[in-house]
This record gives C-alpha cells, sequence and structure tokens, in this order.
C-alpha cells in the first residue's frame, strides 16, 4: 500500500494534536474503500473491533463512516465548488479528510471547530502539513453556510429533474432515472423521492427464524409480511445468531420471501429436488433447506465461486443430509442435468441497485455499463435454469435489483423467445397466499408480454428492492 493510502491504526491517545479513535477509524475506511476498493459493510465492523471501541464511539464512527459514503457525490460537488478543483485532482488522504469533515459540518450535530480541526488533523498526519491549511480552508468555507443552501446552490446548475433529485438525495443521476423509470412502469411514478429517501435510511437487521429449526423468539417484533422473520428489539444479534446453531440468521425481509414464494408456489411432493443455482453466500440455501426437509424435498446448490461456495456450507450446515453443494458455472448446469428438478432458484448476479441502503458506497461505484454486462450472464443463467427445470417444475427468477433491464427485460425475452416451454406464474397472487395484503403495482399492461411479477420496495414495504418472477415449464 502507497504511502499516500496507508490506513490509519488503531485507537491512539487523545492530545492537542491527536485524532479521535472515533474518526480515526471512519477515515481508515473510507481511505480504504476509495483506495482499495474495499466494501465499507465488511471493514467497518472489524475495524471497530480491532480498535475496541466502546459501543458509543463505534455508533460515532458507523454515522460518520456510512453517512459520508453514501452522500459523497454530494459532499464532492460542494467540495468541488468550496476549493475550485475537481475532487479527481486532490490526494486521498486529503480528500477524504474533506469529505468526512464537510459530513460532520452539513448532516452532523458536531462543533464546527470539532469538525474542523480533526479534519486538519487527519491531513497532516496522512497527507502534509501544506495540504493542513488547504482542509482548513475549504472546510472553513464549507462551514458558512448550512446543507440546504448549498443543495440549493448545487441545484441552481441543473435544469432536468432526475438531476435535482440527484443532488438532493445524493445519488447518481442514471440511477435516479432507472428508478424512476421502474416505478412508473407499475405506474407509481410519484413515488421516486420517497425511494430515495429510504435508500438513505439505515435499514434495521432483519432476521430470520428457519422453518422446523426455531421459532421467532418470543420478545421479537415480527415481520411485517415474513411469516419466519423478526427484528430484536433489543439486544445483540449477533449473540442471538451465534448461539442459534445456524438456525437463527440475518435475513432481509424481501429475500425470505423471495425464498418461500418458490417454496410455497405449491403443495411440496415427497421426493422433489431442488436446485438453487446462484447460491453464494448461501442465505436464500438456508431457508430453501429447512423447507424442503419439512416437505421432504432434497436441495442441490450450485455456486461458481468455491470461497462463496463455502459460505453455502457453512450456511446449510444444520441440513447437510438433504443438500449437495456444487461448485459449477450455473450456465452448465442445465445441459448437464436437463429436466431434472422441481424447483429452482435462479437468484442472478446483478447490480444490487435494490439493496442500496445497506451498501452506503456502492452507488458511486456502479456505472451504467455494468447492467449490459450483468444482462447477458442474467439471460443465460435463467434459460439453464429452465432447461434444469424437470417438465411441470417452477422456476424462480430473483434480482436484488429493480432496474427494467434487470428484471422484466430478461424475463420478458425469455417468456417471447421460450413461449413453448414456459409461462408466467401470477406471482403476486402466490406472495399473498403467504402473506396475505399486500400493496404491490400492477403489470404495466402495455408491455408485451405482460408479467406478473413481485417488485418490492424499500419504502413501500421496508424490504430492499427485490424482484421475483415466477415460471412454469410445460409438461410435455
Ligand atoms: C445474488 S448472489 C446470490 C445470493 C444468495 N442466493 C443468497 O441468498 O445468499 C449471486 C451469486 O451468483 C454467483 N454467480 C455469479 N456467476 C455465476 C455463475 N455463472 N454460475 C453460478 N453462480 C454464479 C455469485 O458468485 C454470487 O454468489
Amino acid at each position: 500500500m502507497s504511502a499516500q493510502t496507508r490506513r490509519p491504526g488503531p485507537q491512539r491517545p487523545r492530545g492537542s494534536n491527536s485524532i479521535q479513535a472515533s474518526r480515526q477509524v471512519a477515515f481508515g475506511v473510507l481511505m480504504a474503500v476509495d483506495a482499495d476498493d474495499a466494501y465499507a459493510n465488511l471493514l467497518l465492523p472489524h475495524d471497530i473491533r480491532r480498535a475496541k471501541l466502546a459501543q458509543g464511539d463505534a455508533a460515532l464512527a458507523t454515522e460518520l463512516c456510512y453517512g459520508t459514503l453514501r452522500r459523497r457525490g454530494h459532499y464532492d460537488a460542494i467540495i468541488e465548488h468550496a476549493s475550485h478543483r475537481p475532487i479527481g485532482q486532490i490526494d486521498v488522504p486529503v480528500r477524504n479528510s474533506l469529505r468526512l469533515g464537510a459530513h460532520q459540518l452539513l448532516a452532523m450535530r458536531v462543533a464546527p471547530h470539532a469538525a474542523v480541526n480533526e479534519s486538519v488533523a487527519l491531513a497532516r498526519k496522512h497527507a502534509s502539513q501544506s495540504s493542513a491549511g488547504f482542509v482548513n480552508g475549504v472546510l472553513r468555507t464549507i462551514s458558512r453556510d448550512d446543507d440546504e443552501t448549498w443543495t440549493a446552490l448545487l441545484r441552481a446548475g441543473v435544469t432536468n429533474d432526475s438531476e435535482a433529485l440527484a443532488i438532493e438525495h445524493a445519488h447518481p443521476p442514471w440511477i435516479v432515472r432507472a428508478f424512476g423509470t421502474a416505478l412508473e412502469s407499475e405506474g407509481r411514478g410519484e413515488e421516486l423521492e420517497a425511494l430515495l429517501a429510504a435508500d438513505n435510511d439505515a435499514p434495521r437487521v432483519n432476521l430470520v427464524a428457519l422453518p422446523g429449526e426455531a421459532a421467532v423468539p418470543e420478545n421479537a417484533e415480527p415481520d411485517r409480511y415474513s411469516p419466519v422473520g423478526f427484528r430484536l428489539g433489543a439486544g445483540d444479534p449477533d449473540a442471538v445468531v451465534g448461539g442459534s446453531d445456524g438456525t437463527l440468521r440475518v435475513q432481509d425481509e424481501g429475500s425470505q420471501l423471495a425464498a418461500l414464494m418458490l417454496s410455497r408456489v405449491s403443495p411440496v411432493e415427497p421426493g422433489e429436488r431442488w436446485l438453487d443455482l446462484c447460491a453464494g453466500p448461501g442465505g436464500k440455501s438456508a431457508l430453501l433447506a429447512a423447507e424442503a426437509a419439512i416437505g421432504g424435498a432434497t436441495l442441490d446448490a450450485n455456486e461458481v465461486t468455491p470461497a462463496r461456495a463455502d459460505l453455502v456450507r457453512r450456511a446449510v450446515k444444520p441440513f447437510d443430509d438433504i443438500v449437495d453443494v456444487h461448485t459449477s458455472d450455473g450456465r452448465d448446469v442445465g445441459s448437464r442435468h436437463p429436466n431434472t428438478y422441481h424447483r429452482v432458484l435462479v437468484d442472478a448476479p446483478c447490480t444490487g441497485l435494490g439493496a442500496l441502503r445497506r451498501r452506503p458506497e456502492a452507488r458511486w461505484r456502479k456505472q451504467p455499463s455494468d447492467i449490459a454486462e450483468l444482462s447477458a450472464l442474467q439471460a443465460e443463467l435463467l434459460r439453464s435454469a429452465i432447461d434444469a427445470a424437470a417438465p411441470g417444475g417452477t422456476i424462480a427468477y430473483v434480482t436484488c435489483s429493480p432496474h427494467l433491464g434487470e428484471t422484466r427485460a430478461i424475463v420478458g425475452d425469455v417468456l417471447r423467445r421460450m413461449k413453448e416451454t414456459v409461462t408466467a406464474i401470477n406471482a403476486p397472487d402466490v406472495l399473498r397466499s403467504i402473506v396475505g395484503d399486500i400493496d404491490l403495482g400492477e403489470p404495466d399492461p402495455t408491455r408485451s408480454p405482460a408479467i406478473p411479477n413481485v417488485q418490492l420496495w424499500p419504502h413501500r414495504h421496508g424490504t430492499d428492492a427485490m424482484y421475483v418472477a415466477l415460471l412454469r415449464k410445460a409438461d410435455f
């Protein structure tokens, strides 16, 4: 790692030039995300433990880090304005000191002198004495106005609505447009602002109690929709999960519903064979395995990346008598095992645009070009899943993205090209049979074929923006 990208070490004693441990940890993660493409949600908990932060300091480090990363593009635009320099021309440690300072000045109730002084100290320590003066000057300029005023200033430079929303809600404009298009396709374009705002709220930790193995704890708050999901009112989720032998797991409610829509689409016949084509790290495999065990079915869980296949093995450990884990390219599974499986899940690799609220930096990393690359793979995996399905079998196509290029475009194309082989099952009806009443968008009647799919949304359902389509293979 170069001197420019060096990450700060653990907690240091405080002094006139010292930096509070929470800021040190947050800054280290910002640096690793910027310079080494690290994932904040994986690195931050590790660094908090390493620095032995007490609970309050850990919460502060989390807000500093996630808050700064979520609004990074917004702060960059303000920094460029205040410094008259493109963000890409500011050294990595200097720009991250500035971002951290900007977040404290504009979005947190931190005393301005503390926000400025600690960012200056970070720049002095991780860059140079001269950069400390630059950071001081830029942050003092930023501190003269509040976030509302800066936002109005940035907005004054744009003329179209999606760019204005992008500035206000700190999302890249192309993502705002993609979300707008997806909502409009359900006749819900007016919900765009609520969706963008929901992406900026950290989600509460959601858990699943694997059916047949564990019950929702009595003191827990049951999920709004998932019959096996819950949240903890108090208590440490890690401790609850750790003490459960793998039968209580952290899992978004939307992911639970996607797995249950496949396992409960029809009564399970003993001896059924199920396939999870893209299983890593194994969250849905674990829930499918629990459901399979109850119904007398077996599960093949496939994952192309060996390290992620190991995570699947760990996730399905309570069910190792009925689950086999394989490490194949899912695109080959259909030709190798044609007409074999009664239920197939394709939880396709996707942009993850539906889970931006839990991956703070992700929105700034994604590119529109990711869609074209992924959609070719998604289509191949879905075709392989259809080949692998037994006659009369069910295929669930799932993405954690609402981008129409990854959802309806893929399913619509398959339905058109393979209309002799597959038909769409009414997914909203299947979901309602599991959860009761739920407010879902209507399929757009102007699109052909109209696909009765399910699109969940953070702002409406409190879940990740999970997409589910169910297909039935013809019974030749
Ligand atoms: C969205 S994730 C699946 C999440 C998983 N179902 C869960 O709930 O934990 C997609 C997975 O597909 C895997 N993958 C990517 N390309 C693949 C391929 N060609 N064949 C099989 N798996 C693939 C990725 O490594 C990733 O683990």
